[in-house]
């Protein structure tokens, strides 16, 4: 792994690393001689080590209430304790940990003039003094030791050892963090240097005077000592190894309040900016003692992100407060003693830093292989660890999570299944259904026949229809059908994680393709190989509809993206065709799923469930199903006279859909070797189970009354370990099955959750089955949609900030799923791209989205790039009202620099607060004008991609946001 030391390129971080607090001590000070001659009186006492007491006798009842009275830390210095004894005591072990190979760093805080200054001149110099000591008492080791200092002074870094005043610049680097760029590094020579050294930043300190101290230190002061240290034997052969680490010796600014200090002008900006980077380093403590699992505003000061790794990262840290006793003072000292309270509470976790030769990492990198091989192929005589026993658990961690996605994905495919049994159904009783429910009217319509039908299409009942015309070709048809491209990239992995593959989407709009082709050029494929073609069926309105006995309208497509006329509504081929049982013997499974306003139709309940259909309404079906096959008209359809709540009460209704197309592949397919069997009966197993959920939506759509065939959505999961994989183009998709969707608006589909085991022996339950009645589903283990959307939505902001996925994304996904039930395939499969990603990123390997090779780094960077193009956008969408209320609403003062900036930097960022979330996605959505059209992308584009899709018109904007991925 590596670590942080600034000037080390590549660093190891040894083992041995593990978690500490913070050391926090406090210092008192004697009264100075203002306070003596004001005749302020001492009212704290370190009443032993360990603790310092408020011992005002004066003290009202409600304010002996109101504070403690005594504060306990891991060392408390009375005023009459030397600097060298503070030292000694409170800052030497961790100081000398760099000589070690351990970052370290020690810093004070407190009010202005309590004595921070005075202490860390004395500590530095102590520290150098005893590594000096100790490099004397080495002899068998070369140290190099390189110093630097800077001074962050009204938010600008300042090389102290430079007279050159510009501001440096602070760079994120994913291995070695915060960098400070271009900082003078001196290598030091003796004693006497480290000496001119520290004059040279004393003398170029900023120093103010305040009503409080004379020689006020008006900026946080960094002096940096870089040691690396290498066995002489070693050197000169190449395989030498290096430790190295940094101390910091940070002496904060006064944190006295503007008033206090009768501040003002530039004394008083300083202030502000002293206040900021203290206030961000109050939030930083607080958040960090709290845990680290929020968000922590590491960003928010230069301060904290020089620090960063002092404060809860690759460090020793030792913090000395400095407070005065003084009475006047009180309120400072307590909030000192706050601080220090809340930053006895951070961890660190500091871990050796070795740097290696070439020769030496690779020998390193030998034995570490010998090692695991040793122990790989004698797990027996290898001592069962305490690591190896952690490894085993996490294992099973896996397997278990492992266990439960597949039975998640068997429960859908179970759901779509049923679904699709329904279409099959219709299909099956009348081919010619949707001919009678409207289809034929449409001109624009072609269905496709999938090649190897069983049943060849019955053309010359339609050769005359122009809806089904066969002269009509691709090429003469842009205007009705939408080119998907198939984005579909292999991320192939090793055969422990499954593969993904995948993705693509597209809307209809025109401006769409527009862009996809954009991205096509981008991505280096051509639009032959990328786009499809896509066949959709639409149909017209909720008057056109006939009521039908199955939930979905289903047409056979073909899809393979030849360019093939459609021929012909049919059902597709057997083999091909999903089978409502829940084999998985099937070459693909289609699934489809629901999809709300596309289709809201009646769905009395499938043939399966029969028993769970209401008396009531068996009968009613009975009685509707004579006329089934005939041409409704709105005011015929005899559902409508079913009950409302009756589980078939809802109307058949095809709706515009936008054109969407959407698949993901798993590449390996299951060889028809009845590895189900296997999978069903051995859910352990995980490595040889398979999975794969084929879904296959077709969006209908309509322009006008009449709709042009524009969607499918085709998304094909399959995961798999150990399968013999056969390679399959996804491209190509060789059987789809247009769907409508099914939409029931009083009926809600819970989180689907299913045993594996019962699907053979229980009917497949339709969507509209599930989650009914919470109280049954609770007795059922059922998890309740809205706390598992929330538990997916919450999972997926993780994962989104973990992998740096683009903002806008993050919006459009969070707008558009806000929680309805027939979203739960799509958080289902963000959530997974999200975790391959991050399980991708974490291996510090690489992926390809969108054509793109995208690493951490890379992502990190697009981010921050999308950031700068946000902040840019705030000028042209918001007015000056709505920004200043913005940077008031987010803390940002309005007259501070790169406002803008700083609010685009703090978008996303707070991932555990869910306003934070909401808040951001209503900034990013309006300043890529998603609120401003009112207009939503379609859900399926984000089945599937990473990548923004704007339904923006401002393309310049839009393509400069997706070339950021
Ligand atoms: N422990 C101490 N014993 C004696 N004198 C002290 C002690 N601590 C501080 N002083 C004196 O108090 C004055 C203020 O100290 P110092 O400048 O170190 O405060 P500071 O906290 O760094 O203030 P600022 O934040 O304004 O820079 C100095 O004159 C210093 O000599």
């Amino acid at each position: 792994m590596m670590g942080t030391v600034e000037g080390y390129d590549e660093v190891i971080r040894g083992p041995g690393g593990h978690e500490e607090s913070i050391f926090v001590s406090v210092r008192l000070r004697p009264l100075d001689e203002k306070e003596i001659l004001k005749k302020d009186v001492s009212d704290w006492e370190c009443i032993n080590d360990t603790t310092i007491i408020y011992k005002n006798a004066n003290l009202s009842l409600s304010e002996r209430s109101m504070y403690p009275t005594a504060y306990t830390f891991d060392r408390v210095f009375r005023s009459d304790c030397s600097t060298r004894q503070v030292y000694e005591e409170g800052a030497k072990e961790v100081a000398l940990s760099v000589v070690s190979g351990i970052n370290a760093t020690v810093f004070a805080y407190g009010q202005t003039s309590s004595g921070k200054t005075y202490t860390m001149t004395g500590i530095t110099e102590y520290t150098i003094g005893d590594i000096y000591d100790y490099i004397q008492k080495h002899r068998e080791r070369e140290f190099i030791l390189k110093f630097s200092a800077m001074e962050i002074y009204n938010e600008c870094v300042r090389d102290l050892l430079s007279t050159d005043t510009t501001p440096l610049r602070l760079l994120d680097d994913p291995e070695r963090g915060t960098i400070v760029e271009k900082l003078t590094e001196e290598a030091l020579r003796d004693w006497d240097h480290v000496i001119e050294l520290l004059s040279v930043c004393e003398a170029q300190r900023q120093i103010g005077e305040t009503a409080l101290n004379e020689t006020s230190s008006r900026s946080h002061q960094i002096i940096r000592l870089t040691i690396g240290s290498s066995a002489r034997e070693f050197l000169g052969r190449g395989n030498y190894s290096t430790l190295a680490a940094t101390v910091n010796f940070v002496d904060l600014a006064g944190s006295e309040r503007a008033s206090q200090s009768l501040s003002a002008g530039t004394r008083l900006k300083e202030g502000c900016h002293i206040n900021r980077s203290l206030l961000t380093l109050g939030t930083v403590i607080r958040k960090l003692s709290k845990g680290k699992n929020g968000h922590i505003p590491f960003r928010d000061s230069k301060l904290t992100r020089i620090l960063q790794s002092s404060l809860g990262g690759n460090s020793r840290t030792a913090i000395i407060c400095t407070m005065s006793p003084a009475r006047s003072l009180v309120e400072q000292s307590r909030n000192t003693l706050l601080f220090a309270s809340c930053a006895k509470e951070v961890t660190t976790n500091a871990q050796v830093n070795v740097v290696m030769s070439e020769k030496a990492l690779v020998k390193h990198l030998q034995r570490e292989l010998a090692r695991l091989e040793s122990e790989l192929r004698s797990p027996g005589t290898t001592v069962i660890t305490s690591d190896y026993a952690a490894l085993l658990r996490d294992r099973d961690l896996q397997i278990e999570q492992l266990e439960k996605d597949v039975k998640d994905l068997i429960l859908q495919r179970d759901i779509a299944q049923s679904q699709l049994k329904e279409m099959q159904k219709l299909l099956g009783e009348d081919r010619n259904s949707l001919m009678r429910v409207g289809l034929g009217n449409y001109p624009n319509l072609r269905i496709h026949e999938s090649p190897d039908s069983e049943h060849p299409p019955d053309t010359s009942s339609l050769a005359d229809s122009p809806t089904f015309s066969s002269g009509h070709s691709r090429s003469s048809s842009e205007d009705n059908f939408i080119r998907i491209p198939d984005y579909v990239e292999n991320f192939q992995d090793n055969n422990t994680s499954p593969r993904l593959l995948v993705i693509s989407s597209s809307f209809s709009e025109s401006e769409s393709c527009h862009e996809w082709e954009e991205i096509e050029k981008r991505s280096n494929g051509t639009s032959e190989d990328l786009c499809k073609e896509v066949r959709c069926i639409e149909v017209e309105d909720l008057s056109c509809a006939r009521p039908v006995e199955t939930p979905f309208s289903a047409l056979s497509v073909n899809s393979s993206g030849d360019g093939e006329i459609p021929e012909l509504l049919s059902p597709p081929p057997e083999k091909e065709r999903i089978s409502a049982s829940p084999s998985l013997n099937e070459e693909k499974q289609l699934v489809s799923l629901p999809f709300k306003e596309h289709v809201e139709l009646v769905s009395p309940p499938l043939k399966q469930d029969e028993q769970m259909v209401s008396p009531q309404v068996k009968e009613e079906r009975e009685l509707h199903s004579v006329d089934s096959c005939n041409v409704p008209t709105a005011n015929s359809s005899p559902l409508q006279d079913l009950p409302e709540d009756s589980p078939g009460s809802k109307s058949l209704k095809l709706t515009k859909s936008r054109s969407c197309k959407a698949s993901i592949t798993m590449t390996n397919h299951t060889p028809p070797d009845g590895t189900e069997k296997e999978f069903i009966a051995r859910p352990g197993g995980i490595g040889r189970k398979l999975l794969k959920f084929h879904f296959d939506v077709g969006r209908l759509s309509r322009e006008g009354s009449h709709p042009s065939a524009e969607n499918i959505v085709d998304i094909e999961l399959e995961a798999s370990n150990e399968m013999s994989s056969r390679t399959h183009n996804s491209n190509s998709i060789d059987t789809c099955t247009t769907m409508t969707e099914l939409h029931h608006e009083n009926e809600i589909p819970d989180a689907p959750i299913k045993e594996p085991e019962e699907k053979s022996n229980q009917p497949s339950k339709n969507v509209k089955d599930i989650g009914l009645d919470p109280i049954e589903d609770e007795h059922k283990g059922l998890t309740s949609w809205p706390t598992e959307f929330k538990r997916l939505q919450k999972e997926i902001i993780e994962l989104w900030d973990a992998c740096n996925v683009s903002l806008v994304h993050r919006t459009y996904f969070y707008l558009l799923f806000q929680g309805d039930p027939t979203d739960a395939i799509y958080m289902e499969v963000e959530l997974r791209r999200m975790a391959f990603l991050k399980d991708t990123f974490s291996r510090g390997e690489k992926t390809i989205v969108n054509g793109q090779t995208v690493s951490l780094a890379s992502s990190m960077k697009a981010v921050r790039h999308e950031r700068r193009m946000l902040s840019k956008q705030m000028l042209k969408k918001l007015s000056e009202e709505e920004r200043q209320s913005l940077f008031l609403k987010w803390g940002i003062g309005l007259n501070t620099k790169l406002r803008r900036l700083q609010l685009a930097h703090r978008l996303w960022t707070n991932k555990e607060d869910m306003n934070h979330i909401a808040d951001s996605a209503y900034v990013v959505a309006k300043l890529v004008g998603f609120i401003e059209q009112g207009q939503q992308a379609p859900k399926e584009m984000f089945g599937l991609n990473f990548a923004p899709r704007t339904p923006s018109r401002n393309y310049s904007f839009k393509r400069s946001l997706i070339s950021l991925l």
